[in-house]
């Protein structure tokens, strides 16, 4: 079994016992009374490169990252020091992470939030809109079928801007057909966890013109960003750099003045 399946195993199980808590039609209405979703793009779209900034205590890849009692005062950080967006990883079993963490990052900050997460099915999209989600990852591989555009279509319906990754050529064409704007590309084989930034390089000729471009995963350092920015990303969404940095909010702001010097120059 690929790691991904073990994930994907132990979200499903979860998955489950929070709909035997929390009924459906409670989280609908939790999702219409919430305030309506930001939209990501504009920020996104602005000249120079955005941060999408990453909460992540833990991972398959690399076990425990950052103590974070307070992700709430992390994401604070992240916002002060230009993120466009704030990820949060709500994974428990792997990430260490909730829907609580989700809730206290929503209070808090006014830039956009992504629910980053493994979803795989309708109620996880109403849970990310009821719990103040702005956007919602989709990954491709792990949505087989007609599955990946009745999830896209539900995003929509809900308010939520689907950020959708691929990892292939072949995934991206069906995130492409099925009508994505906002196209990540994961760096990190989820089958395997190796990291090769140079896949964004590869697949971001073969995204559309008037796509939004996002290089997941594998920064280290602003120069990272840098390159990313150089092979055509008009985001790049960084976790474990920011998390065990020391100091997020200058790091960010480091990694974005890095990439838009180097990238003018
Ligand atoms: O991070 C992992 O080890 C991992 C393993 C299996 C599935 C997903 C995983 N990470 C999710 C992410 O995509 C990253 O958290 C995100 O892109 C940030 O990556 P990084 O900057 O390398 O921490």
């Amino acid at each position: 079994m690929s790691v991904l399946d073990a994930i994907l195993e132990g979200v499903r199980e979860d998955l489950e016992r929070r709909r035997s808590e929390t009924p459906l039609a409670e989280l609908r209405a939790r999702a219409a009374d919430a305030p309506p979703a930001l939209d990501p793009m504009p920020a996104f779209l602005e000249p120079g490169v955005s941060i999408i900034a990453e909460v992540k205590r833990r991972s398959p890849s690399k076990g425990d990252l950052a103590d974070i009692p307070d992700p709430a005062s992390l994401a604070a950080e992240y916002a002060a020091g230009g993120a466009a967006a704030v990820s949060v990883l709500t994974e428990r079993r792997r990430f260490g992470g909730s829907l609580a963490d989700l809730d206290a990052v929503r209070a808090r900050v006014e830039v956009p939030v992504l629910r980053k997460d493994f979803i795989v099915d309708p109620y996880q999209v109403w849970e990310a809109r009821a719990h103040g989600a702005d956007l919602a990852l989709l990954m491709v591989v792990s949505l087989d079928g007609s599955l990946l555009a009745d999830l896209m279509g539900l995003c929509r319906e809900v308010g939520l801007t689907p950020l959708v990754e691929s990892h292939t050529a072949d995934e991206l064409e069906r995130a492409v057909d099925a009508g994505a704007t906002l196209l990540g590309v994961n760096a990190r084989d989820l089958t395997t966890l190796d990291v090769d930034r140079s896949v964004f390089a590869r697949l971001a000729p073969l995204m559309p013109e008037g796509a939004v471009r996002v290089a997941e995963s594998g920064v280290a350092g602003p120069q990272d960003v840098a390159e990313y920015r150089r092979w055509g990303a008009d985001v790049v969404l960084v976790g474990e750099a920011l998390v065990r940095s020391g100091d997020p909010r200058a790091s960010v702001g480091r990694f974005i003045e890095t990439a838009n010097a180097q990238v003018a120059s």
